[in-house]
């Protein structure tokens, strides 16, 4: 059965290639490398033994998107990694965001809808609750007015699908609400490959532990939680990927209830900035250098996850625990800095 999935050589992509191939999937990756490496590609085939077919291409072509799905009209389930993810820049440069996040995805579905039946995964964030009231975040919160355009195109890219479900029976689809993958394939095959200056907490706390950057601040330690920092759900990334799976055999099986459906992706345990650097300490056996600085702004304060719903309905459920996660990560920086 062949499955496209778009930013299959990116973080989250390439690790849930690994795990559709090890279940039997033939898997086609569209991506543009704009945040990724071919050498990823590689990581790939050492874990899993086989090569996907790879097309490079930029998703906002749109004839060329056009032509994809011509030639490869056998494409059984689409899973849709491929967009720009850094928030700040997105404040900068919004149209960027609001093409290559939402235009790409109308593309998609231009074809999807063409088809007799389609499935799409979609990648949404913990990000379109924002500050939730109440804790763990059920998927019955409200969504909150985004931060960022990025965040905003999370919102609106699931109500683009939500709207052409609705006139298109044909087409089912899942929209996962990642709250903070992290971490690397055990392999060390793959990882996360962040471009420049780390933006997120754990690859700069890695980056910092290996000598790459000097100090990792600590945005805030005078928030309303235990030891005055963020509070975040931070999940295995492989854990993720093997949600995918789950996800689009759900699908593929007709067993979805409806043709659009959310599902929240965590651990269901809330960590804090401090408790993410002990871990870290922990397993590297080593001090981490860091420092407490200000707040930065569009920071909730906590946010983790209500996974009933997934372990209930999707049967699955995340399995490593932050340490886990942390020594993979650490492990992989260790690798790539070699
Ligand atoms: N990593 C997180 O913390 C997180 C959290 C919530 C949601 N998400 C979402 O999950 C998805 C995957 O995230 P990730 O962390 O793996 O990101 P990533 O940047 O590692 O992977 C995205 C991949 O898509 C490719 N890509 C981007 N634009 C493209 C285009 N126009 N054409 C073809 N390829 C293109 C990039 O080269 C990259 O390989 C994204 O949609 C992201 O917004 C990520
Ligand atoms: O150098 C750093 C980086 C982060 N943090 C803190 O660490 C926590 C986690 O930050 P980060 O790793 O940036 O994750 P989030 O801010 O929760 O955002 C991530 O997770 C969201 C939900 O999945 C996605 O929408 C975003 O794109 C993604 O960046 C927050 O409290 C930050 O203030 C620091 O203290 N120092």
């Amino acid at each position: 059965m062949k499955i496209l999935v778009t930013g299959g050589l990116g973080f989250i992509g390439s690790h849930t290639v690994v795990e559709l191939q090890n279940k039997g999937f033939e898997v086609v990756i569209i991506d543009n490398l704009s945040n990724s490496s071919i050498n990823v590609l590689d990581g790939i085939v050492a874990i899993s033994g086989k090569k996907p077919l790879f097309e490079k291409m930029d998703l906002r072509d749109k004839s060329a998107v056009q032509s994809f799905f011509k030639k490869h009209g056998d494409i059984e389930g689409v899973i849709h990694f491929a967009a720009s993810k850094a928030v700040g820049e997105s404040v900068e440069n919004p149209l960027l965001y609001y093409e290559n996040n939402l235009g790409v995805l109308v593309y998609i579905l231009q074809e999807l809808t063409k088809k007799d039946r389609a499935r799409l995964i979609f990648s949404s964030s913990c990000t379109v609750y924002g500050q939730a009231d109440e804790m763990p975040i059920t998927e019955n919160a409200p969504v909150k007015p985004a931060e960022s355009p990025y965040g905003n195109t999370k919102q609106i890219g699931e109500e683009i699908i939500k709207d052409t479900c609705k006139v298109n029976p044909s087409l089912a689809t899942i929209a996962l609400r990642y709250f903070n993958p992290i971490g690397a394939h055990p392999s060390v095959e793959i990882g996360e490959l962040p471009i420049g200056v780390p933006q997120n907490l754990v690859p700069f706390i890695t980056q910092t532990g290996v000598g790459l950057r000097e100090e990792l601040s600590v945005f805030g330690d005078d928030y309303p939680t235990e030891d005055g920092t963020c509070i975040r759900d931070y999940i295995h990334v492989v854990d993720v990927a093997k949600a995918h799976v789950v996800a689009l055999e759900r699908l593929l099986e007709n067993k979805n209830e409806a043709n659009y459906e959310v599902f929240n992706l965590g651990t269901g345990k809330g960590s804090s900035v401090l408790e993410v650097i002990h871990s870290f300490e922990k397993v590297s056996g080593q001090k981490l250098n860091y420092k407490i600085a200000n707040r930065r702004p569009g920071d909730v304060i906590q946010a983790y996850a209500d996974t009933q719903k997934a372990n209930e309905i999707l049967g699955w459920k995340a399995y490593s625990s932050l340490d886990e996660a942390m020594k993979s990560a650490w492990d992989w920086e260790q690798k790539i800095r070699a």
